[in-house]
């Protein structure tokens, strides 16, 4: 079992003293971390400080060389500043066989090599002597895998309590009873055998009051998760397990870790994480920065596509039908079908002169202009340029000219463009458009729907007319994604671009012109012109991610999908395109699926990423490869670190009740008394609204009540999950301490005591308290649903229905 320190002759006698001075000795080392951190800041920050005093002059190569210093030096001291917080928050102790094999050069904290004080980020002195070991580094793996069986060379493992650079405690594991004598302070406690690492750190972490915001685990990462965290960056790794197995937390860790094994490769390429709300991005964000790390691009699926809004809504039927694979075809079609050849030849006026846009003509441009390889919109450029060289040759005979040099082609060629029949004419042959404008027009015809994607049902078909002018969803965005690959820009929107940039060189022209006359600079040897020049290549500072971010063709070192579960293929398809390395970290659970019908395998899931169609791993090593030129490997995560084994129970024997049990089910690594109570209003479901608002405050407001015990005055947090979320929200806020408790500063619903939200916005996060609204319409809809709701708790569950029970809540 764990202690703090361990016991000596003299400590038997004072174990308090000696609980002290280690202390006291700690926070020695963690003053000189912390001195180095303060130093290498300064140093970053007087090095941007000068870089950006260097301005804007200089050639054009010299203001590049400055530009990405001055990203340089910004990126280090936000990475600097982000791991601030517990610096310091282990230390290994190693036998000194181990450490000498090591070959560990010394330093003022090694001892020799015999000793490394684990931390968020690496730190060196100014003599290149370690004082902090990364948590990343190889030699670190034994802190969080080291086991009595397997010591690793480990003799103890300490964690570190710090707040604010203090040094508040310290907890000792001793993991080799028998290389405890060659250690300087001899004995130690009682050797690890509970199966869990830092069981102190690790209860404390998960007993304190949540504030809206995930945490990093880097101190108490357990061996199961470090050695998904460490293994290698290549190909489709699925990390599964049941809810609250720190999926998302060892993902967004492994990231971390990415970065740090790969570092030269991702720092050019960055790292893409796709959460399934921007609520849950919010709820993530904290983690990575607090890991030193800032190249991440995060985003939803809805928000995937640059300057693209998707704020319809459609009904979850429809949505699954538009993330059908079959998609890639339809989409396909429906651009071909923008390329036309006519029945008949199409008369053609050009000055006076009837010309024939021949049927075969177009054809041959057609096949040529699809040979280009081109998408739709730039392969319109060398399909018209063939058919004007065929009307040219038919002008120039008509009007008997010598069209045999370029200047009088050239002429013509103009004069027939620009002429409207021909215009017209070769529009209905190969007509230009945008994603969204295609899009739209199939859903607003059913006709060309039922041509174009005859594998649909008639009903489903019906199912996504939708009139034109209407929102797009999030379920049109990989549709909008793919056809963005199958048209290519538009002369729209590539004349649009290089009018705004006209208009920018405009403006800055005309403000670098007032700059000179207000500031009487140049004095004659700098023009307007040379000035916005300079501005413009100076430009703002972009980060990678930020680059990345608004780019749609980007491709990312590595991808990161959260809730995987409930992607469509289509949006596969448009990850898939991000990442032609297909690195990818698949993180999601079969059983919390929204719907009826759960996908049955992560290889039916993943089909687009080119992993082939089966699995070959099983549960916890769960290592294998699958058929397809994509190696797919999945890991299973079995111990559950947020939820009271009481309300795991419950929500275990809930869905398989309702024949949808869990995949993997998983251990509580504790329980609490009191953590579920399920109450059946009287009344049911003919209670009228008046009384069922009062029932829910009276039972929210008992709850906050209860957590400000438990917690503090105000702090925790409660979700209030509920198949009628606004309608519920409402009815609570007639309570003004309620209301209040609800008030969500900028919209985010993570910053309020009180959220209240459907099942499915609440996935992937977690809070004190959930209370639970009528879960048999729940689960009804949705038995991964009504798991997820079951499962946010850290501390408590309380059910109130008016609704019958599902099997497996029994009224307390
Ligand atoms: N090793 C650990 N040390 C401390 N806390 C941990 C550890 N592993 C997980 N946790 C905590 O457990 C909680 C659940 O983690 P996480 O959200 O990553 O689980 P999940 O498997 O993604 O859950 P779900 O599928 O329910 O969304 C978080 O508060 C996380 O910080």
């Amino acid at each position: 079992m764990n202690q703090t320190t361990p016991p000596d002759a003299a400590s038997q006698a004072h174990p308090e003293g000696r609980r002290l001075r280690e202390i006291e000795s700690e926070q020695r080392v963690v003053d000189l971390a912390y001195g180095e951190l303060d130093r290498q800041l300064a140093r970053a920050r007087r090095s941007l400080a000068a870089t950006e005093a260097r301005g804007a002059d200089g050639t054009h190569q010299s203001r590049g060389e400055r530009d990405a210093y001055a990203v340089h030096y910004s990126s280090l001291i936000s990475s600097l500043e982000g791991v601030e917080d517990r610096l310091v928050f282990g230390r290994m102790d190693i036998n000194p066989e181990s450490a000498k094999a090591m070959g560990a050069s010394s330093s003022p904290v090694t001892d020799s090599g015999r000793r490394h004080y684990v931390g968020r980020t690496g730190l060196q002195d100014e003599r290149h002597r370690e004082v902090v070991l990364d948590w990343r580094a190889p030699l670190a793996r034994a802190f969080y895998q080291a086991t009595a069986a397997n010591p690793m060379g480990l003799v103890r493992r300490r964690h570190i309590e710090t707040r604010a650079r203090r040094v508040l405690g310290v907890e000792d594991e001793l993991i080799d009873v028998g290389a405890l004598d060659a250690l300087a302070d001899g004995r130690g406690p009682a050797g690890a055998d509970h199966g869990l690492q830092g069981e102190g750190a690790l209860i404390a972490a998960m007993s304190a009051a949540r504030d809206g915001r995930m945490g990093d685990i880097v101190a108490t990462i357990q061996g199961e998760q470090d050695r998904i965290v460490t293994s290698p960056g290549t190909g489709v790794l699925v990390v599964q397990g049941g809810p609250g197995t720190g999926k998302t937390a060892v993902a967004l860790h492994r990231v971390a870790y990415l970065f740090y094994s790969e570092r030269a490769r991702l720092e050019r390429s960055g790292v893409l994480l796709v959460g399934p709300s921007r609520t849950f991005l919010r709820y993530v964000e904290q983690v990575l920065p607090s890991l030193g790390e800032t190249g991440v691009v995060s985003t939803t699926l809805a928000d995937l596509v640059p300057g693209l809004r998707a704020r319809g809504v459609e009904p979850a039927a429809v949505a699954e039908i538009k993330s059908r694979a079959l998609w890639a075809g339809v989409l396909e079609r429906a651009v071909r079908d923008l390329q036309r050849i006519p029945d008949s030849p199409r008369p053609i006026e050009v000055q006076g002169t009837v010309l024939s846009l021949e049927p075969d003509d177009v054809r041959e441009a057609v096949s040529r202009a699809r040979r280009s390889g081109k998408p739709h919109n730039l392969a319109r450029e060398p399909f018209v340029l063939w058919l004007l060289e065929r009307l040219t040759d038919q002008y120039a005979a008509a009007t008997r000219q010598d069209a045999s040099d370029a200047d009088t082609r050239a002429w013509i060629r103009e004069d027939i463009r620009t002429s409207r029949d021909a215009r017209r004419e070769i529009n209905l042959c190969w007509m230009p458009t945008t994603p969204a404008g295609l899009l739209e027009r199939l859903w607003a015809r059913p006709d060309l729907l039922e041509r174009l994607a005859p594998d649909l049902g008639a009903q489903e078909r019906q199912m996504l007319v939708r009139g034109p002018g209407a929102e797009l969803t999030p379920a049109d965005v990989p549709l909008i994604d793919e056809l963005h690959e199958l048209l290519g820009p538009s002369e729209d929107a590539q004349a649009r671009r290089a009018r705004l940039e006209a208009r920018r060189r405009e403006e800055l022209v005309a403000y670098a012109a007032q700059a000179i006359e207000a500031q009487d600079l140049g004095g004659g040897m700098v023009s307007a012109e040379m000035l916005a020049d300079r501005v413009a290549d100076s430009g703002p500072h972009l980060t990678l991610a930020e680059r990345a971010r608004a780019d749609r063709t980007w491709t990312y070192g590595h991808v990161v999908v959260d809730e995987a579960q409930e992607l469509g293929a289509m949006a596969w398809r448009a990850l898939a395109r991000r990442c032609p390395l297909r690195s990818f970290t698949v993180v999601g659970d079969l059983a919390q699926y929204s719907g009826r019908s759960a996908p049955s395998s992560w290889g039916e899931v993943l089909t687009a990423l080119g992993t082939g169609g089966r699995r070959a791993a099983s549960r916890s090593a769960g290592r294998g490869r699958a058929q397809g030129s994509t190696p797919l490997r999945e890991e299973a995560l079995s111990v559950c670190y947020r939820t009271p084994a009481t309300i795991m129970e419950a929500a275990d024997r809930v869905v398989t009740a309702l024949g949808a049990p869990p995949v993997f089910p998983v251990r509580s690594v504790r329980d609490l008394p009191d953590c579920l109570s399920v109450e059946r209003l009287e009344g049911g479901e003919g209670l009228d609204e008046q009384d069922w608002g009062q029932a829910l405050r009276r039972a929210v407001a008992a709850e906050c009540a209860g957590l400000d015990e438990a917690a503090g005055p105000g702090a925790g947090r409660i979700a209030v999950i509920s198949p009628q979320a606004p309608r519920d929200a409402s009815l609570l806020r007639a309570d003004e301490a309620l209301a209040a408790a609800m008030e969500a500063p900028g919209g985010d619903v993570l910053r309020s005591r009180v959220a209240v939200m459907g099942p499915v916005m609440s996935k992937g996060l977690e809070f004190d308290v959930v209370v639970l609204v009528d879960p048999a319409v729940i689960g009804e809809t949705s038995p991964g649903d009504l798991y997820v709701a079951m499962t946010r708790p850290t501390r408590r569950l309380r059910v109130i229905s008016r609704a019958g029970l599902p099997t497996g809540l029994d009224p307390s």
